[in-house]
């Protein structure tokens, strides 16, 4: 069963396009993570899904009901996790809680086993106001007050940015759980290591899909050899890899510039001649696994 779907949605912001003929589905329970950079078009699309932004074109239905007539049958079915300024920041942790179930006409004991396992987390600090936790436990309150209501789809924007690595692998954790309990999930994140845990994933850049499929899928698809590439000097480097005549891709990545060559014919030890001829030392030059993001950087070039 298809729990959201998006058919040719457009919106802009006077010059800025948004978003440009977006289309997908996503299944009944199914993880779903739109991956993009900053920019991209996620919180738009976010916005339009939980009806609080109409599109200019196109059309789209959360749970069958449509996001212009039906609102309130959205409204009342999701939870909705903003990227910002989800909580009340004067209230505590309780106060936030008990107003987001009270507006949805329920209680915090009739649905407190859908939020325990992470409820019992922040509980400890329930009288501290939400606006002096730490960005891990507003993230845990936010969740808790966007699941109180029992939706049967959570629309998650950006959930884990600006969160500390433990508290993002445990809050991955906890979305699996949720899946489990059948609950539908949709959720956006910049960080591409995040991608990897989703069902299926949209990549999405300047308000376009680049690709939708499951993260194995994506990293499959991959055509070229890319090459771990290190040197004494590192803006020298990418450089001189630019400069290389059968140069495909030039991109940094952690320590390493990941460089991959248009040519058949290419030899790691023709391209370590050259930038030791131009100057560069201690050269690492080693073949490595595509990512998501370097199947990223290879559709957006
Ligand atoms: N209300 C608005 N008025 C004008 N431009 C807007 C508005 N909302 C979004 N935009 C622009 O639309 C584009 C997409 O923004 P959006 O917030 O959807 O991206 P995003 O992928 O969520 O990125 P971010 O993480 O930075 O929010 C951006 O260029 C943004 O500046």
């Amino acid at each position: 069963m298809v729990s959201i779907s998006v058919r040719n949605i457009s919106k802009s912001f006077k010059k800025v396009q948004a978003l440009d003929q977006i289309s997908f589905e996503v299944a009944q329970g199914e993880l779903f993570g739109l991956i993009g950079p900053d920019g991209a078009g996620k919180t738009t699309l976010f916005r339009i899904l939980t009806t609080l932004l109409v599109a200019d074109e196109g059309s789209a239905s959360v749970f069958g009901f449509d996001v212009i007539d039906g609102m309130n049958d959205i409204r009342n079915s999701v939870g909705y996790m903003p990227g910002k300024f989800s909580l009340y920041q004067d209230l505590t942790v309780e106060e936030n809680l008990t107003f987001f179930a009270t507006i949805f006409d329920t209680t915090v004991a009739e649905n407190y086993h859908l939020i325990e396992d992470i409820y019992v987390q922040i509980e400890p600090f329930k009288n501290r106001r939400a606006g002096a936790l730490s960005g891990g436990m507003k993230q845990k309150l936010a969740l808790c007050c966007a699941l109180i209501h029992q939706p049967k789809v959570l629309f998650l924007d950006e959930p884990t940015t600006g969160v500390d690595p433990v508290s993002r692998k445990e809050f991955w954790e906890m979305l699996k759980r949720l899946q489990q309990k059948g609950i539908t999930i949709l959720v956006s994140t910049p960080y591409m290591d995040e991608a990897a845990l989703c069902d299926r994933i949209a990549l999405i850049q300047d308000g376009k899909i680049l690709d939708i499929n499951s993260p194995e899928e994506i990293v499959a698809k991959h055509q070229h050899v890319i090459y771990d590439v290190k040197a004494s000097n590192p803006h020298q480097l990418i450089s001189l890899l630019k400069a290389y005549p059968t140069a495909h891709s030039v991109y940094p990545f952690g320590e390493y510039v990941h460089y991959t060559d248009q040519s058949g014919e290419f030899k790691q030890e023709d391209l370590h001649a050259y930038l030791a001829h131009n100057g560069l030392k201690e050269i690492v030059i080693q073949p490595t696994p595509a990512t998501i993001e370097d199947a990223f950087m290879e559709l957006a070039n």
